[in-house]
């Protein structure tokens, strides 16, 4: 399957100079959405993954069905203020912007294997928050998985040594 063909380009958007990856011509896609979702399972099939996590809002998209073709659970990070019970937060500046995540303190079980799944991986700040917290409450990034990756932005180098897998390079 050629991801590329089925994501679209918007020029200045969401600002100018931003070249926005559209993935919702991917997403209306049914068989391009279960082949992209299925090819990341695949990768991390034999990782004994215990939860995925993902970021609001394109996160819980690919997310979620990673998590139910890999068998575990999904925790949602979300934006601040959205979560109901006690939570941890972490700031994290982004390719057009700065945003928050925040989880819930008993999402995660200290030792658990984390999945950490999002559409994109541009400038590496919301995987970084994602990680931090992550391993604020124990958990053990074992791997991060995209859609997208624009390697211009080298996001990869925020991140250490981790494990990233994305199908998609710009
Ligand atoms: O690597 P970074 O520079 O951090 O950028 C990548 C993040 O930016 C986008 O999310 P956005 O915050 O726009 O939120 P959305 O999913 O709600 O559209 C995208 O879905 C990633 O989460
Ligand atoms: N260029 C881009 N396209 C889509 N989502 C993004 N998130 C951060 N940068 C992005």
């Amino acid at each position: 399957m050629n991801f590329k063909d089925k994501i679209r380009i918007i020029p200045d958007f969401p600002k100018p100079g931003i070249r926005f990856k559209d993935i919702t011509t991917l997403l209306r896609d049914g068989q391009a959405l279960r082949a992209a979702v299925q090819e990341i399972a695949n990768r991390f099939r034999d990782e004994k993954i215990d939860l995925v996590v993902g970021p609001e809002a394109r996160g819980f998209v690919i997310g979620t069905p990673v998590a139910y073709e890999l068998g575990c659970g999904f925790v949602p990070l979300r934006k601040p203020g959205k979560l109901p019970a006690e939570t941890a937060k972490m700031e994290y500046g982004l390719e057009y912007g700065k945003d928050a995540l925040e989880i819930h303190l008993d999402a995660i079980q200290p030792g658990q294997r984390i999945l950490l799944v999002d559409d994109l991986l541009a400038t590496g700040g919301t995987t970084r928050a994602a990680v931090e917290l992550v391993e604020k409450l124990g958990g053990q990034v074992v791997g991060l998985a995209f859609l997208i990756e624009l390697t211009y932005l080298e996001g990869r180098k925020q991140l250490g040594d981790k494990e990233v897998f994305s199908l998609v390079q710009y």
